[in-house]
């Protein structure tokens, strides 16, 4: 097949799901995503607790939701603000996902821990190959991170990554913390799209471990500090009723995890011009480099 043809094969796959989701009434063509994956690997099921990361305008959230039913719960975090949908257990926070308290807001609205976590979520690209990708590693990485501290034991996690150089470090991390890590790509997925899902299954109950010489933990530690966000701990478990679209608490702090992130940047090196060399892999180089260019946006 020439490349043209190649390119009239994709856009019509395109179109196929944009006017399928249109027909259906779902948010976006990703909701077809989601069913693909999970019809394939099964990892939400009926009456699961679900957190979806990056949900706008909702797809993943309909889909979500028809697969966990009336007695699931679904809640998700975005950015952007997401459009109300007409469940009375689906509820969609406006929210940076890597925020602490963006995530206990989540944590509070749901009735137990949850069964899956699952992230569509993309960084703003900025057409740098290796910042883009790292971006989608500090996203990624944080999605794991945040699965670790709030998923119930036995758990599930899937998450969109970009593939990329530090690809393989990823799924490798996500095996410290899930006894099987799967790689796939669903038939919705546009074949030219660099994106992978990457699902975990069974979480082992082990906390990420941000002290860890893995070049993610050590750039995730670095994306941290660099926003002065602090980890201290997360509450989870809050039992909570839901009557109509009332959500009303019931009990706090069935268990909390502690997680101290409080060492200070000991970043000496001020290297006012740094250059990146197209093939550099070292994730403290790439991450210096987005400080630089953030200084030099401000
Ligand atoms: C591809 S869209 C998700 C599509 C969604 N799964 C659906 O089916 O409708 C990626 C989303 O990630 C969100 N995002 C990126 N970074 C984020 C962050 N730090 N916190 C929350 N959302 C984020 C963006 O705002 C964007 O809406």
């Amino acid at each position: 097949m020439g490349k043209k043809d190649k390119r009239w094969v994709l856009q019509r796959k395109r179109d196929f799901y944009y006017n399928l989701a249109k027909k259906n009434q779902y948010r976006s063509r990703a909701t077809y995503k989601l069913f693909q994956l999970n019809e394939k690997f099964n990892f939400i099921k009926e009456d699961n607790v679900v957190i979806d990361l990056g949900c706008a305008p909702g797809g993943w959230l309909q889909s979500a939701r028809e697969i966990v039913g009336e007695d699931g719960f679904v809640v998700g975090i975005d950015l952007q603000k997401v459009k109300p949908l007409k469940y009375d257990n689906v509820v969609a926070i406006k929210g940076d996902m890597t925020k602490e308290e963006v995530l206990k807001e989540a944590l509070s609205y749901l009735p137990r821990n949850p069964d899956v976590i699952i992230c569509d979520a993309s960084p703003n690209v900025s057409g740098v190959w290796d910042v883009d990708h790292t971006c989608s590693l500090i996203l990624t990485t944080m999605a794991l991170m945040t699965s670790t501290r709030v998923l119930k034991r036995g758990g599930n996690f899937v998450v969109k990554v970009f593939q990329g150089d530090l690809f393989n470090k990823y799924t490798d991390l996500v095996g410290t913390y899930f006894d099987k890590v799967i790689t796939t790509k669903p038939k919705a997925s546009r074949g030219e799209s660099a994106e992978v899902y990457v699902i975990g299954r069974r979480f082992n109950g082990k906390l990420f471990n941000l002290e860890s010489e893995h070049p993610l933990a050590k750039l995730l530690k670095n994306s941290l500090q660099e926003s002065g966000e602090q980890i201290t701990e997360i509450k989870k478990g809050r039992k909570i009723k839901i009557k109509g679209n009332e959500v009303i608490k019931l009990e706090e702090n069935v268990e909390n995890k502690e997680h101290n992130n409080t060492e200070n940047n000991d970043d000496s090196s001020n290297n006012k011009n740094l250059i990146i060399k197209k093939d550099e892999k070292n994730p403290e180089l790439l991450i210096k480099h987005i400080r630089e260019m953030r200084k030099n946006k401000n």
